[in-house]
């Protein structure tokens, strides 16, 4: 069934999801980006320039001042002049925010360098009730719904994701989960020896916070011996989750009280002591799909006992841009990435994969989009 590659999604079509994404979300997003900090006129030009760029006009090559200081190695010039929506969706998301930084000047030597353009709002949700509230919650758990508790919000934190409050299709209430391998996923940490765990992050905040935590106890459950947790290197999509993120996290942690501080300051030791170590490969900020993964990465999750995959993006990611069949097998489609592995994602796209039929059947019969909505999860695994 899957021998033959599904078509690879583009945003041309205006009934699509893609579609709302460039032409309901990002104007939205641009917004945001260019009202969070008093930014000189050149910027706001250059922010109002990629948005009627992407969504009325056709593709231009990357500023080439930029490219002198940070290369994008995933230009693809037969794109030149193509209408965006007819490129694939992976690559124009990723193009597009890539073209942010380059707008804010993110990459030029000068005042502007290295300042996140999302920083203000993750700033926000990491300083928010939210927050609170996530890390309240540690002291009421019980030993024995540990592990549950700290993989459902791990989870379900991945809905929170900050692209949501710029779109009209964030669900309110919560759809449930459409996959449900919690206890391949228990099995796979719980009945082998302990090795090297590694996460491949998603957002910032709320989704970032239920992540540390769930690698805190994966060490201190002797679950792994040591814990990797990948982000991006810099700013990505809206609240991708940086370096700088992941300290703020875990100064936000240790800066709280009861059990949410004693993980904070066991996190903080475990960076010093390398028991946590903190990757960003550039790979990460690219429009590519894990089967283009370069061998260092490879190499690197080839000998983790487990992968946890974060997120919609990097589901996207790992089976493919795809309008798979939502019964083609997930074991088929992820056969390509070395080792075992987990994704925990809610879903937030088109990309359906290792339903039953039965599920789709009834998903389809509530007549209302289930894909996109951030409403329904997957717990899959992969030995
Ligand atoms: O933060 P996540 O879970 O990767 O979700 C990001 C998703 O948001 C979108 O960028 C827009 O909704 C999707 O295209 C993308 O897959």
């Amino acid at each position: 069934m899957t021998e033959t590659l599904a078509p690879e999604i583009d945003s041309r079509d205006p009934a699509s999801f893609p579609w709302s994404v460039f032409h309901r979300r990002h104007p939205v997003l641009i917004e945001r980006v260019a009202t969070a900090f008093p930014r000189p006129a050149a910027q706001r030009a250059a922010l109002d320039t990629l948005l009627t760029e992407s969504t009325s006009g056709v593709v231009t090559a990357p500023d080439v001042e930029a490219l002198r200081h940070e290369p994008w190695p995933w230009w693809r010039p037969e794109y030149r002049g193509v209408p965006w929506g007819e490129t694939p969706f992976l690559w124009a998301e990723s193009y597009f925010y890539r073209r942010i930084l380059d707008a804010v000047e993110f990459y030029r030597p000068g005042p502007w360098r290295g300042i996140d353009p999302f920083g203000p709002t993750k700033a926000a949700e990491l300083a928010g009730d939210a927050v609170d509230e996530e890390m309240a919650a540690l002291d009421t758990l019980a030993p024995d719904e540990t592990w549950d508790a700290l993989v459902r919000s791990s989870l379900w934190g991945n809905r929170a994701d900050l692209s949501f409050r710029a779109g009209p299709s964030a669900g309110s209430g919560t759809g449930g989960l459409i996959v449900d391998e919690s206890a391949e996923f228990r099995a796979l940490l719980h009945d082998r020896p302990p090795g090297q765990a590694h996460l491949i992050a998603d957002n910032a905040g709320q989704e970032l916070l239920p992540d540390l935590v769930l690698l805190d106890h994966l060490l201190g459950a002797g679950l792994a011996t040591s814990v990797v947790l990948h982000v991006k290197p810099h700013p990505y999509y809206v609240s991708d989750a940086t370096p700088a993120d992941v300290l703020a996290t875990v100064a936000r942690l240790a800066a709280a009280d009861g059990r949410a501080r004693t993980i904070g300051e066991r996190l903080g030791e475990s960076l010093r002591d390398g028991r946590l170590e903190l990757r960003a490969h550039e790979f990460f900020c690219g429009p590519l799909t894990y089967h283009a993964m370069p061998v260092d990465l490879r190499a690197q999750f080839a000998q983790a006992a487990l992968t946890i995959v974060k997120g919609d993006l990097n589901y996207r990611r790992l089976v493919g841009d795809r309008l798979w069949h939502p019964t083609a097998p997930f074991a088929e489609l992820t056969a390509h990435f070395p080792g075992p592995l987990v994704a925990l994602r809610t879903l937030k796209c088109d990309v359906a994969v290792g339903l039953t039929e039965a599920t789709v059947e009834t998903l389809d019969a509530t007549g209302k989009p289930w894909r996109t909505t951030g409403e329904y999860a997957v717990v899959q695994t992969r030995s």
